[in-house]
C-alpha cells in the first residue's frame, strides 16, 4: 500500500488511557475507496483506534494524518451502547439530524432535505416511520434509522463501530448491501466487526489490531490462521496492570 493510496495514515500512533496504551505504535493506512474491516479480540483497541481517528482522543504519541479530509467529511456510528436512546426524538428528528450542514445548525428542514430524509428512510425499510420516537424502536429498527442519517451525511468516510452486533440477521443482511453501496460509490468505510466470515466475504482489507497491528492488508492474508493465532495469544497474555507506555518502541510488556 503506498502513501497516495491511502486516505488516512497512521504514523506510530499510540492512545493511552492514564497511560496505559490501548492502541500502542501503530503505523499504516486506510485506503482510500472501498471496505476495510478492523477486527481483533476484546480489549484490542479497536473502539479506541476509531475514536482517535474521529478526533475524540487524542494521541499520547504520533500522528494521525487524515489527508486533508474535514470532520464533515466523516459519518461515525459510535457503538450501540454508546448512543442514548432516552432522549425525546422521532425517527425524523434523528434521520434529520444527518442533513445539518445544509439545513444549519438551528435551520429547519428545506424541502430538498425533507425529500432527502424520506428517501432514506425508504432506503432502510423504514417508510411511515417518521413520526415514531425512538424510543420505540427495536434494536434492528433504531440502527436501521441511525444508517437513514449516514445516507443523509453523505459523508466520504464511513466510520462504523460494532454496527451489527445484537443486530437481527435480516437488518444486517439489508444494513451490509449500504456498507457495499458506500464502497461501490467510492466512498471509504472503517467498520469495526467481530464476524470474520462476514469479514472475509465483503471486505477487501483488514487491520487485524491486538494493541498493535498484527496484519493491515488484504483480508485473505490478513486473517490468516497464524496471525489470528497471534492476536489471541497477545489478547491471552494481556497484563492490565502494564506498565504505562514510556513512549520508548518496546511492544506492550506482557505477562509471563
Ligand atoms: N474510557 C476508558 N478508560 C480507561 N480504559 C479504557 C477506556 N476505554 C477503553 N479502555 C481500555 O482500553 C482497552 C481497549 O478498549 P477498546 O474499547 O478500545 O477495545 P475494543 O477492541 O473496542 O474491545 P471490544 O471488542 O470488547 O469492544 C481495554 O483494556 C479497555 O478496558
Amino acid at each position: 500500500m503506498t502513501a497516495s493510496t491511502n486516505a488516512i495514515s497512521f504514523r506510530d500512533v499510540t492512545v493511552a488511557y492514564d497511560r496505559r496504551p490501548a492502541v500502542h505504535h501503530l503505523t499504516g493506512g486506510f485506503e482510500q475507496g472501498g471496505l476495510t474491516a478492523v477486527t481483533g479480540p476484546n480489549g484490542a483497541g479497536k473502539s479506541t483506534l476509531l475514536k482517535a481517528l474521529m478526533g475524540e482522543l487524542k494521541p499520547s504519541a504520533g500522528a494521525i494524518d487524515r489527508g486533508g479530509l474535514r470532520s464533515r467529511d466523516f459519518g461515525y456510528l459510535p457503538q450501540a451502547a454508546d448512543i442514548e436512546r432516552r432522549i425525546p426524538l422521532s425517527v425524523a428528528d434523528v434521520v434529520m439530524l444527518g442533513a445539518w450542514r445544509e439545513t444549519g445548525a438551528f435551520g429547519g428542514a428545506t424541502r430538498a432535505s425533507a425529500e432527502q430524509g424520506r428517501r432514506a428512510l425508504a432506503a432502510v425499510g423504514l417508510e411511515g416511520f417518521e413520526r415514531r420516537p425512538v424510543g420505540t424502536l427495536s434494536a434492528g429498527q433504531f440502527q436501521r434509522a441511525l444508517f437513514a442519517r449516514l445516507l443523509m451525511q453523505d459523508a466520504e468516510v464511513i466510520v462504523l463501530d460494532e454496527p451489527f452486533t445484537a443486530i437481527d440477521a435480516r437488518t444486517t443482511r439489508d444494513l451490509l448491501e449500504i456498507v457495499k453501496r458506500w464502497g461501490g460509490e467510492g466512498r471509504t468505510v472503517i467498520a469495526v466487526l467481530h464476524d470474520l466470515e462476514q469479514v472475509r466475504a465483503h471486505f477487501a482489507n483488514t487491520l487485524l489490531l491486538a494493541r498493535e497491528a498484527i496484519a493491515w492488508g488484504p483480508t485473505e492474508s490478513a486473517l490468516s490462521p497464524k496471525n489470528l493465532l497471534r492476536a489471541r495469544a497477545m489478547a491471552e497474555s494481556w497484563d492490565e496492570h502494564a506498565h504505562a507506555c514510556d513512549g520508548d518502541h518496546h511492544r506492550l510488556r506482557l505477562s509471563a
